[in-house]
């Protein structure tokens, strides 16, 4: 039953819409592609128009992340496209796609919000049109394999896709660039939108349009966060609150990075140093803590890199700066006590998160500010 507010003692007429009329169900006019073809005659309309179209694809379960890149498409082209599309060649035979958080109607109120929103602040361009295509429409040949050594038509490109997320994620990025061919060849974007959360990826679709004379121009944006700065990422749903405060702990490495490098520090050893302290404190930190009350974690890498080729550095030239990332395996909690706050699946799996700052002496600076 809905809770009415009562006005001396009479139900309020303009409170209780939910009983005499329902909401008005939000209309978006964007329209929705499954298949291909119909896609392709859309898209050939906006180029008939000379409409710009901008792309944003996605894995779904919509955060502000994925709204922040809609937003920006939105300012900079004619007609956004997004795809909603769990792409099963970049998990690996023993990752998380069959747990991936699938989030259609939540995913599809909150594009409607959003065009919505954009529509109010009269922006360049709209959702137009969002790509919820199945694995038979993108993978027509044969059957996809996750498997390293597993047949298919595959984009690689390496050494990048084999170094950092790709040294532990070994299929990941042949996943991810085949599948951003398949739907730059299908969505033919005058520019195509990625997040700064997912840095690798984003040196990697930059390669494969360079290298492959792929028509369009990737856009970075930033990483959005949360108020304490953890990233926004569609597998935090998994981190109940133990974890989830814990977590915190990659952003403060990578903090502590850019702290000793506003102090002068240049070489690698020292730079590195900063944030493996900051990591293995914590670490021993919640491994000394009764099971009940822990949340460990695996470090698999702090990278240091050149801003250009993503390749380690030894030192930092301060004119150039370098990016500072890293890799954390929240583990399973051991023992979940009575009325926890849990994550979906009751934190029972690992959760892998990545984070990353642009090392510069003008962000180390004006972060200090702060
Ligand atoms: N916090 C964020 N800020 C900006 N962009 C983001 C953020 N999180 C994800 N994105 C971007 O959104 C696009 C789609 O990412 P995806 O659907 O995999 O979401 P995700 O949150 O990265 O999920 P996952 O938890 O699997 O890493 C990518 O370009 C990704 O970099
Ligand atoms: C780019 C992408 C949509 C490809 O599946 C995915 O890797 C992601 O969501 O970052
Ligand atoms: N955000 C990148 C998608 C993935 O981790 O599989």
């Amino acid at each position: 039953m809905p809770r009415l507010r009562m006005i001396k003692g009479v139900p309020s007429l303009r409170l209780r819409p939910y009983l005499s009329s329902p909401p008005e169900p939000l209309k978006p006019s964007f329209r929705i592609f499954k298949t291909v073809p119909l896609l392709r005659n859309d898209r050939y309309e906006a180029l008939v128009q000379r409409q710009v179209v901008g792309f944003v694809p996605t894995m779904g379960a919509l955060h502000e992340g994925h709204l922040a890149l809609i937003r920006q498409a939105a300012r900079e082209t004619d007609q956004v496209y997004v795809s909603i599309y769990v792409n099963p060649t970049q998990f690996g035979v023993n990752e998380d796609l069959s747990s991936y958080p699938q989030t259609w109607p939540t995913d599809y109120q909150k594009l409607a919000t959003m065009e919505q929103e954009l529509s109010r602040e009269n922006t360049r361009g709209r959702i137009h049109a969002i790509f919820l295509p199945n694995t038979t429409t993108m993978y027509p040949g044969l059957p996809p394999s996750s498997e390293i050594e597993g047949d298919g038509s595959f984009v690689t490109i390496t050494p990048l896709a084999k170094k950092l997320e790709g040294a532990s994620r070994p299929v990941f990025f042949r996943g991810v660039a085949t599948v951003v061919m398949k739907m730059l060849n299908i969505v033919q974007p005058e520019k195509i939108y990625f997040g700064q959360k997912d840095v690798q990826q984003t040196f990697v679709v930059k390669r494969m349009v360079r290298d492959f004379h792929l028509n369009t121009k990737v856009i970075v944006a930033p990483t959005v966060r949360e108020d304490d700065g953890l990233a926004m990422s569609s597998r935090n749903v998994y981190l109940g609150a133990r974890r989830r405060r814990v977590a915190l702990v990659l952003l403060n490495a990578l903090k502590a990075v850019q702290e000793v490098f506003a102090r002068g520090a240049r070489k690698r050893v020292y730079l590195h140093k900063a944030a493996m302290e900051v990591l293995t404190k914590v670490q021993k930190q919640q491994q000394a803590l009764p099971a009940s009350q822990r949340a460990r974690f695996e470090i698999d890498y702090i990278s240091i890199a050149d801003t250009e080729t993503l390749d380690e550095l030894e030192e930092v030239a301060s004119e150039h700066g370098a990016i500072v990332s890293g890799a954390i395996k929240m583990l399973p909690i051991e023992e979940p006590r009575p009325g926890e706050e849990l994550g979906i699946g009751g934190d029972a799996s690992a959760v892998r998160l990545i984070d990353n700052i642009r090392l510069d002496l003008l962000s180390a600076k004006l972060d200090f500010l702060t």
